[in-house]
């Protein structure tokens, strides 16, 4: 299953997770690799999506493409994350399907999961409760995505297997200040915190010139660069630096360093089918997608904490509860996932390291 041969697509691949894919497939020997930028393939584009499955005819499919964002971006732009991931598993799944791909992996997330879910989540939770308000429209186009893997595989045969992840990190993730998750955000804002409480205006620059904030580069003047961090919270006080932490700091989350992820989805892609996954003589199939977490969670305070330890900035933290905390806890139980064999390797804090000096190195 899987040969080294074997034509795989990797929708995303330029992303956290699906870069991550990649780069652990072509590691084992997998050779026959096709991608598409979203400029090449806009994946909400039902028309190209078909013609692209009937030119390419891939045997397999990764689906790491989606409208992905942290707390505020999934508040905010509630009808583009619940259109574009709708539009986006719909064609893919679906020309799977028309196509014959052997096997696809969709990607979903524990935020499928009830916002007052017990703890650890288990997979049977689903579907139990209400779920957390600021991502309901992107957790509701996700079990979309599950209930259609699924529905496909008893009505067409199909094997489509389905990984929920937890709270994700590692090179190419999302720096952007407002849109981003929590950990890439903290690590760039504490890394442009401790630039600013040393003056270090090159790093400043060079910052700003790999990703600009707002309509400020490295070249704008400094005036204009305070103005805009300040904004975004990285407020400089005569001397001091203080840093803006959204919420309370007490909800908890648990964190995968995104190379740990793409292991599990190979592993699973070699060692799962859709069969494997229910009793036969159960006629009421359901829950059959995976967890993918360590099992292990912290609070945003704490998080904080070890990323200004890591990093080495020593300005204030605040907390600014005008911004939203979203689920308090949603920690996985991993243990489906570690039944089967899989158990991840990397920790919090190593993840922290390895990530900051990937940014650095980056800017
Ligand atoms: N990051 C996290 O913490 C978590 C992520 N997930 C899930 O994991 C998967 C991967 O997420 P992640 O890697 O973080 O996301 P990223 O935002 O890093 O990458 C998303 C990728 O999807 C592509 N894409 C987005 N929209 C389209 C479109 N309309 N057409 C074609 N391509 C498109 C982007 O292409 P391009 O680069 O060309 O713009 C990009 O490569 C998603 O399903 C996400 O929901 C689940 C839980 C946590
Ligand atoms: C993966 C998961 O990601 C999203 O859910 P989330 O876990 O709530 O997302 P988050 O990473 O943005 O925030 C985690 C916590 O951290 C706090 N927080 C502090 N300071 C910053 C900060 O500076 N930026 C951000 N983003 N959060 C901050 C923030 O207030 C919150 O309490 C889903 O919408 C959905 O996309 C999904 O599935």
């Amino acid at each position: 299953m899987l040969d080294k041969e074997a034509k795989i697509y990797i929708a995303g691949h330029r992303g956290l997770v699906g870069s991550a894919i990649v780069k652990n497939l072509k590691s084992k020997g997998y050779t026959n690799l096709i991608f598409r930028t979203h400029k090449e393939l806009d994946l909400t584009d039902t028309l190209k999506v078909s013609q692209f499955f009937e030119n390419e005819k891939p045997s397999y499919v990764i689906l790491a493409a989606a409208k992905v964002g942290g707390i505020v971006a999934n508040n905010t732009y509630r009808a583009d994350f619940i259109y574009e991931n709708l539009m986006i598993q719909n064609n893919v799944i679906h020309q799977s399907y028309k196509h014959g791909v052997k096997k696809l992996l969709f990607l979903g997330s524990t935020c499928i999961y009830p916002k007052n879910c017990p703890q650890p989540m288990k997979e049977d939770y689903l579907l139990t409760d209400t779920l957390e308000y600021t991502n309901e429209p992107y957790a509701i186009a996700k079990i979309a995505g599950i209930k259609m893997c699924e529905s496909y595989n008893l009505q067409y045969g199909t094997n489509f297997i389905s990984v929920m992840p937890t709270n994700l990190y590692g090179p190419n993730d999302n720096f952007d200040l407002e849109k981003s998750h929590v950990l890439p955000a903290l690590i760039r804002k504490m890394h442009l915190g401790k630039a600013l409480e040393n003056d270090n205006w090159d790093a400043i620059s060079s910052d700003l010139n790999t990703l600009p904030i707002e309509g400020v580069n490295g070249n704008s003047s400094r005036q204009d660069i305070l103005s805009v961090l300040d904004k975004y919270g990285i407020k400089k006080k005569d001397h001091n630096i203080h840093l803006e932490i959204w919420g309370t700091g007490k909800p908890m989350r648990e964190f995968l360093w995104s190379e740990d992820m793409a292991d599990a989805c190979v592993f699973l892609m070699k060692q799962r089918d859709f069969n494997d996954c229910y009793d036969q003589d159960n006629k009421e199939v359901r829950n059959t997608h995976i967890n993918i977490g360590t099992g292990v969670d912290i609070s945003i305070k704490d998080l904080a904490e070890l990323i200004q330890q890591k990093i080495g900035f020593k300005g204030e933290l605040y907390f600014n509860t005008e911004k939203p905390d979203g689920t308090l806890k949603k920690l996985t139980d991993p243990s489906k996932l570690h039944d089967l064999g899989w158990k991840h390797t990397v920790s919090l804090s190593q993840g922290i390291e390895q990530v900051y000096s990937w940014y650095t190195t980056k800017n």
